[in-house]
């Protein structure tokens, strides 16, 4: 059998390939070079306008707490050819990386960076697997809640996937990701535990089959809670369930709050239309509609499309699971490397598709809007020595199409990358979850309607500065000329 080990850390959450290159690092004495990587994925997720950054809570959390314990050295000692001087190493290991990283609830887009981590080569690699697996997850489940969010208006909108969910980890974090794209509240107790969520729920329908009818059902629950929302799907909505919540209703009157009832299968938009009238001639007009059964942000479309009288949808397996799109694909590139002469040098990654050359240089995204309405122009990503809130305008172009292009004055510029690691020391406060969720509603604002329609957005500016697309195509020309010249007698 398989020796066992206490499950004591997560630093060993990294994919085996990081730690052999920092074996290779350490044995040929470079592990302390100074290095620059940079997160960013290539295409928007579910072909969204903006993506919603989120992930630094638990990334923080994970570096704070990354050093090799006993049992991970133990683990590495008898499953790695590692030699006792870089065991040593790992066991005195002490992250001392710079991270810069957009701030949970911001609007983040493609093709530019949303984290940068700098510092000694062999910390910047060692993060790489575990900051891509979170933000690759949580950036994509907030957004989706946006996206959720933006049909629904300012209906209540309930997160309910965690039976649905790819395990603990991602129903937990998750919930919280959801939250932060606009939902209300979570039926998961423990992440209302964690992160204050407020916490939602109703009842399932093994609480009518213990009964065997709605009425008992609902009457036993009113006997026992004061809120009460009473599943009326369970036999038939229109003959058993909603006459039998509103008889419960009825007898039970000031001693509980009949807060609605839940429809959770057949068609929603007839059927709520025939419950809201039932419930309203009964006397019970504030009551509401809530419904569940695999909703998303199409089917909460058609259903509003529909008219449809629903107050507050129940969404589980298509925002939890990401149904439509199951990954972000943020990917994570060094930009730059110190040289054997203590000089930082820039670096790229190369390919026959365009798209997928990496911008060199250590990076910051200026978030540029117009000083009348401050409603966004686009972002500029620039090399980190250029400000451009010291221009008076500003040229900007698209780095592929340089022909499309526009000069912005009467701007203002902001900064996506925060500081939030400095030297490995935590200089960031994470603000309040309810402050991130009110910031990504906020962020929304400076965006034109154009960039936040559900379907078929325009396309979001993320231009590259001249100095940023010059070094750029200066890094490409070089790299072929090298190329070019190389003989290996073939
Ligand atoms: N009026 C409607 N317009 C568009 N979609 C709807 C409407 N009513 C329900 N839906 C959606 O259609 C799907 C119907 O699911 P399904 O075929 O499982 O039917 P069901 O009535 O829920 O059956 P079951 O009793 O097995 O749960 C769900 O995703 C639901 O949200
Ligand atoms: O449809 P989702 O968006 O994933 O939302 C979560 C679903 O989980 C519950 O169903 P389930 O059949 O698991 O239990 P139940 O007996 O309470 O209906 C609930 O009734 C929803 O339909
Ligand atoms: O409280 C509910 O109604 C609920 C919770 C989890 C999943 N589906 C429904």
């Amino acid at each position: 059998m398989a020796k066992q080990y206490p499950d004591d850390s997560t630093t060993l959450h990294t994919d085996a390939y990081e730690l052999s290159m920092i074996q290779t690092y350490f044995e040929k004495g470079i592990q302390n070079k100074k290095a620059i990587f940079e997160v960013y994925f290539r295409d928007m997720p579910f072909k969204n306008g903006f993506a919603v950054f989120a992930g630094l809570e638990h990334i923080i959390h994970y570096i704070e707490n990354l050093r090799f314990t006993d049992s991970d050295i133990d683990y590495l000692k008898e499953n790695e050819d590692f030699s006792p001087a870089f065991l040593d190493y790992l066991r005195q290991f002490q992250f001392k990386g710079t991270v810069r990283s957009a701030v949970e609830g911001e609007l983040v887009f493609h093709n530019e960076p949303i984290m940068q981590i700098e510092g000694p080569l062999a910390d910047c690699q060692l993060v790489e697997t575990a900051i891509l697996n979170i933000v690759n997850y949580q950036t994509l489940i907030a957004t989706k809640a946006a996206r959720i969010r933006s049909v629904a208006g300012n209906d209540g909108i309930l997160e309910f996937g965690t039976r649905r969910a790819q395990e603990f980890d991602a129903a937990i974090w998750g919930t919280r990701a959801a939250y932060i794209g606009g939902f209300d509240a979570t039926s998961n107790v423990r992440a209302g535990k964690l992160f204050g969520i407020p916490i939602s729920g109703t009842h399932a329908h093994a609480l009518v089959q213990t009964y065997g009818n709605d009425y008992d059902a609902f009457k036993a629950y009113a006997d026992t809670h004061r809120d009460c929302v009473f599943l009326v799907d369970t036999y038939d909505t229109i003959k058993s369930g909603v006459p039998s919540a509103i008889r419960v209703a009825k007898e039970m009157g000031d001693k509980i709050n009949f807060q609605g009832v839940r429809i959770d299968s057949g068609d929603m938009a007839y059927l709520s239309k025939r419950v809201r009238e039932q419930l309203d001639d009964a006397g019970f007009p504030d009551a509401k509609i809530y419904a569940s059964n695999d909703l998303d942000e199409k089917t909460i479309m058609s259903l509003k499309m529909q008219k449809a009288k629903i107050d507050v949808w129940g969404v589980g397996t298509k925002l939890i699971t990401a149904f439509d799109q199951p990954a972000l694909g943020a990917v994570y590139k060094m930009v730059s490397i110190e040289d054997d002469h203590g000089q930082l040098k820039d670096t790229i990654k190369l390919s026959n598709n365009v798209e997928k050359v990496s911008t060199p240089g250590r990076k910051q995204v200026w978030r540029i809007t117009k000083k009348a309405d401050g409603k966004s122009e686009g972002d500029f990503v620039a090399l980190w020595d250029e400000d451009p809130r010291n221009e008076d305008s500003l040229y900007m172009f698209h780095p592929n199409y340089t022909y499309i292009n526009k000069t912005v004055t009467d701007f203002d510029a902001r900064p996506v990358l925060q500081p939030i690691f400095e030297d490995g020391r935590l200089i960031y406060q994470q603000p309040d979850l309810d402050d991130i969720r009110e910031g990504c509603q906020e962020n929304q604002e400076s965006l034109w309607p154009e960039y936040k329609r559900d379907l078929n957005p325009q396309k979001y500016p993320v231009d590259l500065s001249q100095k940023c697309w010059d070094n750029k195509m200066n890094l490409i020309n070089r790299i072929h000329e090298y190329v070019k010249k190389l003989d290996f007698g073939d």
